[in-house]
C-alpha cells in the first residue's frame, strides 16, 4: 500500500520589540532576570515544513547569507526538540525559512523561526499538543521563543519565557531601522554587566505605566514610556545608533528605542500615515541599511492555510 504524504504546512510568525525591558542581576545559570513588555509586529518570517527524503533547512530573504543551515539553525533545533518530545527519531522533514526579520537584529528572528517550526510540525504530524506543552519546549530553545508562539502584547518575566498577556486595544504604528550588521545578544548582556560594574547606566522604572498606556491606546502616552536597559550597552558597542535614534525623532517619530539587544531601532509614530512619512525621511538620512514600516500587536505563529485546528490556544487575557 502507498503511504499518503501529507502536504507541506506554512506558518507566518511575527517579530517582536520590547516596549519596556528591565534587566535585573546576572543569575547563576548565566541568564539575567527580566521584566519586559513584549509587542509582536507585522514584520514576519514564513516557515514551511514538508516531509522530505533529504532533511535540512533552506533560508531565503533578509540576511540569508548569515543564517546557518545546519544543526545550529534554531528552526532545526526546534525540529529535533519536538521530534524527541513525541518520540520520532530521525525526523524526515525539510524546513524552508523565508526571512523578513533582520538576523541578529534584536527582533527575535531565530526565535520566530523556532516557534513557527513547532506550530508547523504540530500540524504536519497531526500532534495533539496543548499550548503549555508547546511553550515548555519553546522555552528550552530560547528565552524569546514562547512569546513568538503567542504574539500580541505580553509581560515577560523570569528570563523572558514566563508570559502573561497584556490588554492592548489599539494598533500602534512603527518604523524600523535595520543596521548594517547584527549584534550578538550575549555580547550585549555582557556589555551591560561591564557598564554596571564601572558606573550606573540608566535603568527603566516600573512597567505599570506602560501597561496603562497600552490599555488607553494613546501612542503619545506610550511614546513617553518606551525604555530598554540594554540600550546603553547596544549604543556602547555600536555608537552610531545614537545618530539613528536622533534621526528617527527628527523625522517626526514620537519616540525611538533600541529593540531588545539591538541594533534595530524602533520608532513609534502617531498613525499609519505618519509612519510612512517618517520611513521615507529616515531612509534618506543615511543612518541605517534599510527602513520598514510595521504595526502591532499581531498574533503569534499561525498557519497560513486552513489548518487552524492545530494552533495552540492563546492564554486568557487579563485586563
Ligand atoms: C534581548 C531579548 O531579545 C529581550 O527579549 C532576549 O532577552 C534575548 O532572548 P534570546 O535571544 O532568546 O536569548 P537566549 O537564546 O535565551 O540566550 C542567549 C544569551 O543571552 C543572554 N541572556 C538571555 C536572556 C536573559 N534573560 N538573560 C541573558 O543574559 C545569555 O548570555 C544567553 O546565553
Ligand atoms: N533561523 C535563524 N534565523 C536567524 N538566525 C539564526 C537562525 N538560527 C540560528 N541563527 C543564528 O542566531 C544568531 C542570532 O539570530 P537572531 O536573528 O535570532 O537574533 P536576534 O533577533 O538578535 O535574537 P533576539 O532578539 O532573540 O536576541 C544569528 O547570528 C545566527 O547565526
Amino acid at each position: 500500500m502507498l503511504a499518503v504524504v501529507p502536504p507541506p504546512v506554512t506558518v507566518r510568525v511575527p517579530s517582536k520589540i520590547n516596549l519596556h525591558l528591565s534587566v535585573g542581576d546576572l543569575r547563576e545559570d548565566g541568564f539575567h532576570d527580566l521584566t519586559t513588555v513584549f509587542h509582536a509586529l507585522s514584520l514576519t518570517d514564513e516557515v514551511t515544513v514538508a516531509v522530505a527524503e533529504e532533511p535540512g533547512v533552506e533560508v531565503y530573504g533578509e540576511g540569508e547569507a548569515s543564517v546557518p543551515t545546519g544543526a545550529n539553525n534554531l528552526a532545526w533545533r526546534a525540529v529535533q526538540a519536538l521530534a524527541a518530545h513525541v518520540g520520532k527519531p530521525d525526523p524526515k522533514v525539510r524546513v524552508v525559512l523565508r526571512k523578513g526579520i533582520p538576523v541578529a537584529g534584536g527582533m527575535a528572528g531565530g526565535s520566530a523561526d523556532a516557534a513557527g517550526t513547532l506550530v508547523a510540525l504540530t500540524a504536519l504530524w497531526k500532534l495533539d499538543l496543548g499550548r503549555d506543552e508547546l511553550a515548555g519546549i519553546a522555552a528550552k530553545l530560547g528565552s524569546d521563543v514562547p512569546f513568538a508562539l503567542y504574539g500580541g502584547t505580553a509581560l515577560g518575566t523570569g528570563r523572558g519565557e514566563q508570559l502573561v498577556p497584556v490588554l492592548s486595544r489599539h494598533t500602534f504604528h512603527w518604523v524600523l531601522a535595520f543596521d548594517q550588521r547584527g549584534l550578538s545578544t550575549p555580547r550585549v548582556y555582557e556589555e551591560l554587566d561591564r557598564l554596571r560594574e564601572i558606573g550606573d547606566p540608566p535603568r527603566v522604572g516600573s512597567h505599570a505605566p506602560v501597561v496603562e498606556a497600552l490599555a488607553s491606546g494613546d501612542p503619545r502616552q506610550l511614546a513617553l514610556l518606551l525604555g530598554n536597559d540594554l540600550q546603553a550597552a547596544a549604543v556602547s558597542l555600536r555608537p552610531g545608533l545614537r545618530r539613528t535614534l536622533r534621526a528617527g525623532v527628527n523625522a517626526g517619530a514620537l519616540a525611538g528605542t533600541v529593540s531588545g539587544s539591538g541594533p534595530t531601532c524602533a520608532f513609534l509614530c502617531a498613525d499609519a500615515e505618519s509612519a510612512l512619512a517618517v520611513a521615507a525621511e529616515l531612509a534618506g538620512a543615511g543612518v541605517c541599511r534599510t527602513v520598514r514600516v510595521a504595526h502591532g500587536p499581531v498574533p503569534g505563529a499561525r498557519l497560513t492555510g486552513g489548518e487552524e485546528l492545530h494552533r495552540p490556544t492563546p492564554p486568557q487575557v487579563h485586563a
